[in-house]
């Protein structure tokens, strides 16, 4: 199916020039050495065009996705230009996204109130009107989910999770995505499904950047771009899918008959066919060069020149503090209402519930009587001791379960620019803290009850 034409978008050119990544390494000797994982690679990715990269396991795919995304900087040098200008982060990430291999969905919320709340957190308003309704009907429609919508993402398949993903992030209609092996841990059906949607979202002018981990021929013939690196982390290959061929065989290597040609070429990057990399590196300069094009009679890979160039905020700083202020307070409320509506749902909250019924009423008995004989007073000591400890604990508790369980969704949300890092952790306290107060209460009652009974 076509993606609506309400989803077109003008899209970003994106280039980069002698990237490098460098890592600190352990070695056997307890020392520190710096390990190459890019190096020196330059290429470009246009608009409207879907670009996967490729390589075997350890190649740097992820590495070269994390630097071009914005995802991680540190350990990277070289250069970044998006529509022929150094990439700026701030902006470019308000008009990029990030799609992770591991969908970070909220497993309590269905896909309706998931979107909706995705919607309301990227256009900061409290309420959607039906403009923005009407693009959400239209995005699941598109992707297929709109028959599913009242499902809770924890029930959903593999393909539909990675289409929710994709579907959250299409809201604030992003000009370039990134996709970190969108297709890995799905069967081959749901595998085309997705792929087919990366296809559909680049012919809507966006610039669609995808690692792969294995693809299969007719996997191949979707993608416009190939860009493959090699296990030292250098380019042999940046050019149309459809010239690979002919590029390899003007350095005269020809794809045995029937046999993937990706994989072809990562056997060749693997050195299984001789000593061949090094040479094809130099020949494409790590990436840079599109001259071999010519040998085949087609243009440049550039789509189209143009240069819109990126948003840049200049507003006056008074403006820019009330609008900080207002977002920062309208996203603690849409936060506020989320998480309450998530807590509400979850096990854990009855869980804790029980444990406060049960720990007063052993405090109760235990301390049964110590607040009326002054006799008692190391026993009045150590029951408020043990009563705040336990009310420490159990506050922090929540924290201590639920963070590591979101932390990987909040990484995402918070690159992909949907809330701040303030907002989220202010919005799970408030949420926290009435049901802090509710079980404060609950177990003094307990606690005294039991004393007057006994
Ligand atoms: N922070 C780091 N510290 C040490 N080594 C790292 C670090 N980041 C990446 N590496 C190493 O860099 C190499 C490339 O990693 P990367 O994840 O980019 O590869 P990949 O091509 O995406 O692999 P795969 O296909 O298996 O996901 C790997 O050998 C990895 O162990």
């Amino acid at each position: 199916m076509e993606l609506n034409s309400m989803l077109l978008n003008e899209g970003l050119d994106l280039k980069f020039e002698d990237l490098t990544y460098k890592v600190n390494n352990w070695t056997d000797k307890f020392k520190i050495e710096k390990k190459t994982i890019l190096k020196g690679v330059s290429g470009a990715f246009y608009q409207g065009q879907l670009c996967a990269i490729i390589g075997c396991s350890g190649s740097g795919k992820s590495s070269l996705l994390n630097a071009l995304s914005g995802y991680k900087t540190s350990g990277y040098s070289g250069t970044i230009f998006i529509n022929n200008k150094p990439q700026e982060l701030k902006s470019f990430k308000k008009q990029s996204c990030y799609i992770m291999q591991e969908d970070q969905l909220h497993v309590q919320l269905t896909v309706r109130e998931a979107m909706e709340f995705a919607s309301k957190l990227k256009c900061l308003t409290l309420s959607l009107n039906a403009n923005k309704l009407k693009m959400i009907d239209l995005i699941l429609e598109n992707l297929n989910l709109l028959k599913i919508q009242d499902t809770a993402t924890v029930n959903l398949s593999g393909g539909e999770r990675r289409k929710l993903s994709i579907a959250l992030e299409l809201v604030h209609n992003p000009s370039i995505m990134f996709f970190d092996e969108p297709t890995s841990g799905l069967d081959s059906l749901s595998a085309n499904q997705v792929l087919g949607t990366l296809r559909e979202l680049a012919n809507t002018g966006r610039n669609i950047i995808s690692t792969i981990h294995q693809v299969s021929a007719s996997q191949l013939k979707i993608f416009d771009i190939l860009y493959v690196l090699t296990p030292s982390g250098q380019c042999i290959y940046h050019g149309f899918t459809s010239k690979l061929l002919d590029y390899l065989a003007a350095q005269g290597l020809r794809c045995p008959l029937y046999h993937n040609t990706a994989d072809y070429i990562i056997e060749i990057s693997l050195g299984e066919y001789g000593d061949h990399a090094e040479k094809l590196v130099k020949y494409i300069k790590n990436g840079k060069s599109s001259e071999w094009l010519k040998n085949t009679g087609q243009k440049d890979l550039v789509k189209a020149d143009q240069s819109t160039g990126v948003n840049i905020n200049d507003e006056c700083q008074d403006r820019q503090l009330i609008k900080y202020i207002y977002n920062h307070l309208i996203q603690l409320v849409i936060l506020s209402h989320r998480c309450t509506v998530k807590t509400l749902r979850e096990k854990f909250i009855t869980t804790r519930l029980l444990v406060h019924i049960i720990v007063s009423a052993v405090y109760g008995w235990v301390y049964f009587g110590v607040g009326i004989n002054a006799s008692f007073i190391h026993d009045n000591l150590m029951l408020l001791f043990f009563s705040l400890l336990f009310i420490m604990y159990t506050a922090s508790s929540s924290m201590i379960i639920n963070f590591p369980l979101e932390i990987q969704i909040l990484s995402k949300e918070h690159f992909n620019q949907w809330y701040s890092l303030l907002s989220y952790y202010i919005s799970f306290t408030i949420v926290d803290l009435p049901i802090q107060v509710i079980v404060l209460k609950i177990l003094m009652k307990i606690n005294n009850s039991i004393k007057i009974k006994h």
